[in-house]
């Protein structure tokens, strides 16, 4: 049973002051029973990074370029995360495919970039509404998986997040039975083509967890933690998530 992981996502929220939130959750968490992973933008990157430095919660980026370094003006490289301190990556998140165009294979190739640089990939898949409604999901988040992950995938370097799009940000959820279809299917993936490691893989799932919904989500099969947007930009909040997740 792989350790659980409670992963915060700052997207573009969060200034030098907001690092108040950060210390909370030391105070509040010395020794969490599960993983802490907080994904502020860039520019406090390296400043989280000094905050957490010697305490359980990880630090990770929303994005790298698949190069190492060069013209490629306003991106960030995987090196340069793990240079600031990041030990993780959230790639292929819904907003940077539907902002920027990312396709599976620019995915798949930013997630080889990451583990070049020692970092742990967090790659994001999930369906729209219109995909739910036209009964696509398991083949949708089936291609995005088979597509943005590349081989050699391990329990090591690799996280995967279900974030149905239409649940992120709209208080909306799937049942807990549509969550533990889709994270079942995705873990019987996993596990036929990467073997013992894909049975070790995490599989978060995103979209909407607060603290009155997570612990029945921590319940579902093979849910193993969470990525959470807006309920993560709050001690308090983000505490009642890795409560129901340390006891699930
Ligand atoms: O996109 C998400 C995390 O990556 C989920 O966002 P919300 O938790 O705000 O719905």
């Amino acid at each position: 049973m792989p350790r659980k992981l409670a992963a915060g996502n700052w997207k573009m929220n969060g200034i030098g002051a907001s690092l108040v939130e950060v210390e909370a959750l030391l105070a509040a968490w010395p020794n969490a029973g599960c993983d802490i992973l907080l994904c502020p933008p860039a520019t406090l990157l390296s400043r989280m990074a000094e905050r957490v430095s010697g305490s359980s919660i990880a630090v990770g980026g929303q994005d790298c370029h698949v190069a190492a370094s060069g013209a490629h003006t306003g991106d960030i490289s995987a090196d340069m995360i793990a240079e600031a301190g990041g030990s993780h990556v959230i790639l292929g998140h819904s907003e940077r495919r539907a902002d920027h165009g990312e396709d599976d294979a620019l995915v798949a190739a930013k997630t080889a970039a990451a583990w070049g640089a020692g970092l742990i990939a967090v790659v994001c898949v999930g369906e729209t509404l219109d995909e739910r409604e036209a009964g696509r999901t398991i083949d949708v988040v089936a291609g995005q998986l088979a597509g943005s992950v590349p081989d050699g995938a391990t329990a090591a370097n690799t996280v995967i997040a279900y974030e149905p799009v239409w649940a992120i940000g709209t208080g909306k959820v799937p049942t807990l039975d549509e969550i533990g279809a889709v994270h079942d299917d995705i873990r019987a993936r996993l596990s036929d083509r990467f073997g013992a490691e894909g049975d070790g893989i995490r599989i978060l799932y995103g979209g909407s967890v607060k603290p009155s919904n997570a612990a029945e989500i921590f319940a579902v099969s093979n849910v193993d933690g969470a990525l959470v947007g807006g309920a993560s930009l709050k001690a308090d909040d983000f505490g009642g998530i890795i409560s129901a997740l340390q006891n699930a």
